[in-house]
């Protein structure tokens, strides 16, 4: 299988003093489940920053299905087909789960603020077909979420947020989603339940690929189809976490930190 839907190629950032990432080349295959793994600091963060657009890379190219995206601007880069999620929820509390879902919908709905006064009805029509497609894509993911679909997203437990931020992100459609660790502050059932979501994902949404950053090697043992390593922003190792993690650079990458 050689389709790859996302490219890094040589991809470097520096800060200051500091080069952040270093000449990271890695690819991601359509349909499949990429895990990002390594030390505090190394650098996988910045990684998702400069392929989602938020950063510029200092150089090296990132490749959207053999296009070039680098130097886009991150909302352009969402509409291309790459979404995330980030390490900090960025739900908006006061709006209902329905509603964050509409939202992560917007770059596929065109209704602006001209039509929304000038053609009103249209407009209406517009919103209401979103919302309906927000439901079933809720309910597609989680029917105990599609249950409380009016309950406001702040008063939601941490685990159901991180499932509403992943169904926020799949409403863009998305061919490429990268999660930035989603696990982080869940316990082991509800790490299953999120491997569960991802593993239906990809079965029920053909083609769509996934980039996890994770700290979780429960998660990273057993989820994803291939693992690469990152320490102080360079790759030290891509493959099969059960080769990798017999690799002397990883396990001493992780000295003290447990593979
Ligand atoms: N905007 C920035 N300005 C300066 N330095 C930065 C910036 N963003 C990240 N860094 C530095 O780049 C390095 C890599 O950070 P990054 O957050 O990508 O690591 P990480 O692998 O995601 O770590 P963690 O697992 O703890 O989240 C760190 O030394 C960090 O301090």
């Amino acid at each position: 299988m050689n389709d790859p839907v996302l490219e890094t190629r040589d991809l470097s950032i520096r800060f200051g003093g500091l080069v952040a990432v270093d000449k990271v080349s890695l690819t991601v295959q359509r349909s499949e489940i990429l895990g990002i793994i390594g030390p505090n600091g190394a650098g996988k963060s910045t990684l998702l920053n400069l392929i989602s657009g938020i950063y510029q890379a200092t150089e090296g190219d990132v490749l959207l299905e053999g296009q070039s995206i680098a130097g886009q601007p991150a909302h352009r880069i969402v509409k291309k087909g790459i979404a995330r999620t980030f390490q900090s929820s960025r739900l908006f509390n006061d709006l209902t789960v329905l509603d964050n879902v509409i939202i992560g919908m917007h770059t596929r709905t065109d209704t602006g603020v001209l039509e929304a006064l000038l053609m009103p009805g249209r407009a209406k029509r517009k919103l209401e077909a979103a919302a309906e497609k927000a439901g079933a894509l809720l309910n597609a993911i989680s029917k105990d979420l599609y249950a409380r679909r009016g309950t406001l997203a702040g008063a939601l437990p941490q685990a159901d947020r991180r499932r509403l931020e992943i169904a926020r992100a799949l409403a863009s459609e998305p061919k490429l989603i990268m999660l930035d660790e989603p696990s982080s502050g869940m316990d082991d059932r509800d790490t299953d339940a999120l491997m569960e979501d991802v593993r239906r994902i990809t079965q029920e949404r053909a083609g769509i690929s996934f980039l996890i950053i994770e700290h979780d090697m429960r998660l990273v043992s057993s989820l994803p189809d291939r693992v690469v390593v990152i320490d102080y922003g360079r790759k030290i190792a891509d493959g099969q976490f059960a080769d990798i993690r017999r690799m002397p650079d990883v396990q001493e990458a992780y000295l003290g930190q447990k593979v």
